[in-house]
């Protein structure tokens, strides 16, 4: 488990301070997958760095699995940051070492043996799928290969916990999918803590089980990604969403223009309600008809979910029934204005 306690980051000094992250509280519980997203500046990097002390925070305690990091000594910690992998954008490889070589550095670093090494070397390039590359040099990859000698050489220590630090940022759509996956399959099969920061909802969407929205370095909102992501709270939150779904102004115009006084409904469905005929059900009991202004299904993590703004055709009675109904048989129902 991953604790951050009231953890501050300031840069700089007088009048050129920078206050980059303002006493925030964070836990993270074994085997999640963690996102933390937030704009340009808001903090993310400073605050995944904070957690294996590259940063060390100007205030506030950082514990993992029981143990103090703000507190140990230099030895000590570098023996503990073993078991926190990390992973970049823009890969930090040695461009003058083979793959195998770039793998096999930690384990060299922390004296192990050689017949050691070149087994779990071995092991890890299975893992990544690169098998055949080994002789390789990094300028001979491609960008999802070169993550994924990041990813092996990050494993090589055997981690607890995988810092992702906008692991994807600079692969094309289908790399990073390719990647998410490696890293889903990666925390299932040795349930590894992964934490990883993006400014992107897909990534999110993708794999995460927890998400914290991260602004001027404090946390604004955070909570199961179907919470969150199916009812953001926080403007900020709403406008990543917004942004992804790239509906917005669509859906303005569409409400705008359509005839009729009622109010748009969102409905969502999440899980297997979303492949049931609850709503056709429902109308044709209370006698309403409806319009479908927008509709989207998609899945977060593996957990399919609908999403639809409908306009309700019918006497206020009738369409108040239906909303009613349909929240009774567990859709979320949300008027809007
Ligand atoms: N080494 C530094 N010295 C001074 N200020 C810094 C330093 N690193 C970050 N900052 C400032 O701290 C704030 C948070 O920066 P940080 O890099 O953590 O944000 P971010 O969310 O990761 O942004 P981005 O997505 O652009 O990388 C910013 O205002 C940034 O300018």
């Amino acid at each position: 488990m991953i604790e951050l306690k009231q953890i501050s980051k300031v840069y700089g000094s007088g009048n050129k301070k920078t206050t980059a992250l303002s006493g925030l509280d964070l836990t993270i519980g074994k085997g999640e997958i963690f996102g933390i997203i937030g704009h340009s500046g808001a903090g993310k990097s400073t605050l995944i760095r904070c957690i294996n002390l590259l940063e060390r925070p100007s205030t506030g305690e950082v514990w993992i699995n029981g143990v103090q990091m703000t507190r140990l000594g230099k030895k000590q910690l570098q023996k503990e940051r073993r078991r926190i992998g990390m992973i970049f954008q823009h890969f930090n490889l040695l461009s003058s070492a083979t793959v195998y070589d770039n793998i096999a550095f930690p384990l060299r670093l922390s004296g192990t043996p050689k017949s050691r090494i070149d087994e779990k070397v071995k092991e890890l390039l299975a893992l990544v799928g690169l098998e055949q590359h080994g002789s390789k040099y990094p300028a001979q990859l491609s960008g999802g290969q070169k993550q994924r000698v990041g990813i092996a050489r990050a494993l090589a220590s055997e981690p607890d916990v995988l810092l992702c630090d906008e692991a994807t940022s600079a692969l094309d759509p289908q790399t990073t999918d390719s990647i998410l996956k490696l890293l889903l399959d990666i925390n299932k099969q040795f349930n590894l803590t992964i934490v990883l920061i993006t400014h992107e909802m897909h990534v999110i969407q993708s794999i995460c089980d927890q998400v914290a929205v991260i602004h001027q370095g404090g946390i604004v909102e955070q909570g199961p990604v179907a919470n969150v992501f199916l009812k953001p709270q926080h403007p900020i939150t709403r406008d990543f969403i917004q942004r992804e779904s790239d509906q917005g102004e669509s859906l303005q115009e569409l409400t705008g223009t359509a005839s009729g006084a009622s109010q748009p409904v969102k409905i969502t469905f999440l899980g297997d309600k979303t492949y049931e005929s609850i709503l056709s059900q429902t109308v044709r009991r209370t006698g309403v008809d409806f319009a479908i202004l927008q509709g989207k299904i998609s899945t977060i993590k593996t957990v399919p979910y609908g999403q639809l703004i409908v306009r309700f055709e019918g006497s206020d009675e009738a369409v108040q029934r239906t909303l009613e109904e349909l929240a009774k048989q567990g859709l979320d129902v949300e008027v809007m204005n």
